[in-house]
C-alpha cells in the first residue's frame, strides 16, 4: 500500500529551481535512501514535505490525501516526523522531558484535566514518562534520562533526536543526515537501531545520508537527485552501478562516496 505519493513536486527560489518535477512514491513500512551531491534539493524535498516550503508546482499526498497548504504542525499530526540536519533540541529540558515533548501532542489526557491536575493527567504524565523510559532504552540513552540534552556528546545527541521524532508516533519518519558527524562505531549502531526500529514499529523511513555505506547498507531503495531533479531510483546495487549516478558522483566510486 502506498504511504506518501510525490506528484511533479517542484520549488523555485527566485531563478533557481531547488526542486524541479520530482516524482516519488514510499510504500508502507519501507526503508528508503534519497541521495544526491551537495546542493541538490534533498533538504529543500524534506521541507516541501513537512511543510515549512509550500510547493512552486505539484502536489503530495499521505495516504491518498494532499497536504499541500497545511502547516508544520498539522503534517506532523497527520503522521510525519523529521530530524534536522542541525540538531535541534531543548537543550535546557533534560534528555526524557525531550522525548516527553513529543509525546504531550498525542497525550491521551484532555487541556482541562492539565489545568485543574485532575487524576487523569497524573496518568497520562506517569504512561508519556514509562513510554519516554522505554524509547531511551531502544536508543541505549535509558541511564542519561535525567541530563541535560545540551551535555550529552554529539553522538547520543544525534540518537536522542531520532527518539524525539520516534515518540510523536509517525508513519513516516523523515532523517536528515542521521550520522553526520558520527565516527564509524557510532554509525554502525545507528543503523543497528535504524534497522531495529523499522522492524519492531509499523514505520516508513525516508533517509538522506552521505554515507553510502550506511545508505547501501541498510536502504531498500534509493532515490538519487541531481540539480533537484531525479536522475535514478532503484536498488542498492542497481543504483551503484547507474551510469548517471556515478556521472552525477564525479566518477567518485559511490560506495565509498563522503559528502560535506
Ligand atoms: N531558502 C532558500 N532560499 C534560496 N535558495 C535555497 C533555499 N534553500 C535551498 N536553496 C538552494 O536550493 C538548492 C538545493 O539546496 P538543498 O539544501 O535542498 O540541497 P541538499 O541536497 O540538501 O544539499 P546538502 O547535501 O549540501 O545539504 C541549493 O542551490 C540551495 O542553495
Amino acid at each position: 500500500m502506498i504511504l506518501l505519493s510525490v506528484n511533479h513536486l517542484s520549488k523555485s527560489f527566485g531563478g533557481l529551481k531547488a526542486v524541479s518535477a520530482v516524482n516519488m512514491e514510499l510504500r508502507m513500512g519501507e526503508l528508503v535512501g534519497l541521495i544526491g551531491p551537495n546542493g541538490a534539493g534533498k533538504t529543500t524535498v524534506f521541507n516541501l514535505l513537512t511543510g515549512v516550503y509550500q510547493p512552486t508546482e505539484g502536489d503530495i499526498a499521505l495516504r491518498r490525501q494532499s497536504i499541500v497548504g497545511l502547516k508544520p504542525w498539522q503534517i506532523n499530526q497527520r503522521g510525519i516526523a523529521r530530524t534536522f540536519q542541525n540538531i535541534r533540541l531543548f537543550n535546557n529540558l533534560t534528555v526524557l522531558e525531550n522525548v516527553k515533548i513529543a509525546y504531550h501532542q498525542h497525550a491521551s489526557y484532555g487541556i482541562a484535566s492539565a489545568i485543574l491536575r485532575l487524576p487523569g493527567f497524573y496518568k497520562g504524565e506517569d504512561d508519556m514518562s514509562q513510554k519516554g523510559i522505554e524509547l531511551l532504552k531502544i536508543f541505549k540513552l535509558e541511564h542519561k534520562k535525567d541530563e541535560l540534552a545540551k551535555n550529552l556528546p554529539y553522538g547520543e545527541q544525534r540518537r536522542l533526536e531520532i527518539a524525539r521524532a520516534m515518540a510523536a508516533q509517525p508513519q513516516l519518519l523523515l532523517l536528515d543526515e542521521p550520522a553526520a558527524g558520527m565516527n564509524p562505531q557510532e554509525t554502525a549502531e545507528l543503523m543497528d537501531m535504524i534497522r531495529w526500529v523499522r522492524q519492531n514499529f509499523d514505520m516508513t523511513i525516508l533517509l538522506i545520508e552521505h554515507d553510502m555505506a550506511l545508505v547501501m547498507g541498510i536502504c531498500e531503495r534509493i532515490y538519487v537527485l541531481d540539480y533537484g531533479q531525479i536522475i535514478a531510483e532503484g536498488t542498492p546495487a542497481e543504483i551503484k552501478s547507474n551510469r548517471k549516478v556515478i556521472e552525477a558522483y564525479l566518477g567518485e566510486d559511490i560506495s565509498h562516496a563522503h559528502g560535506s
